[in-house]
């Protein structure tokens, strides 16, 4: 069987400062490489509490009966984890210096950083991995641009780039189409098939179940911070799940393997 990178027993996160909020509430699941999820929500449900558990971000809170393991693990490095998960959350989108080479913005992430510092030298072998990184998103045109006169599109692209330079066993996408126009929502969601077709393991996370592509063949729902239902997208995917998820009544079809929602009329 493969890898289980993620496995949460009776996990519970609080976040905040004074007034605590239980973000995630005895939440139990296991993720494994080979096998893409979309974690689907509506806001608030734990969807981003979740993914910096897996980035290691976050810790749960500790108790008896609860366990949460992220490759097998229950101590793990974030340098560690940095290898082996590649990441885009949205608010990465606006933390890199519009001036900056696009280029340089994918090979920070050998860094950890965000965006090259002049001090930064990397190796040939960083620097081929990252072209490589490139290539495989189709931007190696786009390289010698400033990552500020990019488009949006084209910006997520190199985002995506940055979190594969590493080859990393595991690509989470936080709401990756944030944004996006449609065709460049389209075109990213091609790419993200094109991933988990040559091998990638995907963590989708979306409030829209139109964003879950066929390859998809997991669906995580959260509502509330705990979860709702697992299970594969034809199950779940369903108009009376959905309007229990969103709470108010929807109506799913189902075409090519694409779920498409809209309200009940
Ligand atoms: N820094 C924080 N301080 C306090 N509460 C927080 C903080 N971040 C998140 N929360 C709360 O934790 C809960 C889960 O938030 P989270 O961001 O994980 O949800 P989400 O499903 O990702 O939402 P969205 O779709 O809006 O991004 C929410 O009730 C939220 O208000």
């Amino acid at each position: 069987m493969s890898e289980a990178f993620l496995e949460l027993e009776r996990v519970n996160v609080w976040r905040g400062d004074e007034a605590q909020v239980a973000a995630l509430s005895e939440v139990t699941m296991t993720l494994r490489t080979g096998e893409s999820v979309a974690v689907l929500g509506p806001n608030g449900s734990g969807k981003s509490t979740l993914l910096k558990l897996l980035t290691g971000a976050l810790r749960p809170e500790v108790r008896d009966a609860s366990s949460c393991r992220l490759f097998g693990e229950e101590h793990w490095s974030i340098d560690d984890l940095r290898h082996r998960i590649g990441v885009v959350m949205p608010e990465e989108v606006a933390r890199f210096d519009p001036l900056e080479e696009a280029f340089d913005v994918v090979l920070s992430a050998f860094r950890g950083a965000y965006g090259r510092t002049r001090d930064m030298r990397f190796s040939k072998k960083e620097r081929v991995a990252a072209s490589r990184a490139v290539d495989r998103m189709g931007i190696t045109s786009l390289i010698s641009r400033e990552y500020g006169a990019l488009s949006s599109g084209e910006r997520r692209r190199f985002l995506i780039a940055r979190a594969l330079a590493h080859d990393p066993e595991v690509l989470v996408l936080d709401e990756p189409s944030t944004a996006l126009d449609f065709a460049a929502a389209t075109e990213l969601s091609m790419t993200l098939r094109e991933l988990i077709g040559s091998g990638h393991t995907l963590v989708l996370v979306t409030h829209d179940p139109g964003e879950i592509p066929p390859e998809i063949g997991r669906v995580v729902m959260l509502r509330n911070g705990s979860v709702l239902a697992d299970g594969s997208p034809r199950r779940l995917l369903r108009s009376e799940r959905l309007s229990e998820l969103y709470g108010l009544p929807l109506k799913a079809r189902w075409s090519r393997g694409w779920c498409e929602v809209r309200a009940r009329e």
